[in-house]
């Protein structure tokens, strides 16, 4: 299929390529503007999944400014309060509005699936926090593998970028897969009335930039 992106020449990585299945032009509202965004699908991905790109711009950027964005339903489409994933993902469309990429994993749950979440929520509810959950349920702390966000970077003919993420782990995994980090970029900090010990967990049991002084009871 023709593509309007790059090809990739020189993968430097030993993570499969794989390639641009569909690109198609979507109306989003970002940056209080409705822009088009290229929504691209992609064949060969390493775990199988739907995950999706969008591309926001005519011309990425040499080193664009990337969000990766893992799926969290209860949150990015009903706007459950007990986590912080739908601000930051109307943050990440709103900074990328002028150029950049999204890449919407189908991660739901930090690879645990939608419906263990709700296990875990069961959990949380009874005294455990997010990561304590998934030990319960015989679950690492988090499973999700970058590996595909970087063979999907590839295939849009980027191998550097600039990270919009508090989690260390994405950089570490998107280098491990021959992706160049150049910067990791904070996102916001979205301090509700339910999700204060949801992100207090981050910073404690996996290393998220975020001072806990952003989140302490006032
Ligand atoms: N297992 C589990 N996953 C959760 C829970 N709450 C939200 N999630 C998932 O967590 C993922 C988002 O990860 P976060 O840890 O909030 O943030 P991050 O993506 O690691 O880091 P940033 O890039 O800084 O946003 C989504 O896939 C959500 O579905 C929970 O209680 N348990
Ligand atoms: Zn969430």
């Amino acid at each position: 299929m023709a593509t309007a992106f790059p090809v990739d020449e020189n993968p430097g990585s030993d993570v499969p390529r794989c390639e641009i299945r569909a690109e198609v032009p979507v109306p989003i509202e970002a940056g209080g503007r409705t822009l088009t965004a290229r929504m691209v699908t992609f064949s060969g991905l390493v775990d199988g999944r739907e995950h999706l790109a969008l591309v926001f711009g005519e011309e990425l950027a040499p080193v664009p400014l990337v969000r990766l964005h893992s799926e969290c339903l209860t949150g990015d489409v009903f706007g459950s309060g007990r986590c912080d994933c739908g601000p930051q993902l109307r943050e990440a469309t709103d900074r990328l509005a002028d150029g950049g990429v999204l890449l919407y994993l189908r991660q739901e749950g930090r690879g645990i699936g939608l419906y263990n979440k709700l296990d875990a929520y069961v959990l949380q509810d009874q005294g455990l926090d997010t990561f304590e959950a998934n030990r319960r349920l015989s679950f690492a702390d988090d499973e999700r593998d970058y590996r595909a966000a970087a063979q999907m970077l590839r295939a849009l003919g980027v191998d550097g970028i600039r990270l919009l993420t508090n989690n260390p782990d994405k950089a570490a995994q998107l280098t491990a897969s021959g992706i160049e980090v150049h910067d990791s970029v904070s996102t916001g900090v979205f301090l509700g009335a339910g999700n204060r010990r949801y992100i207090e967990a981050k910073v404690l049991h996996a290393g998220h930039r975020i001072a806990l002084t952003e989140v302490a009871p006032a």
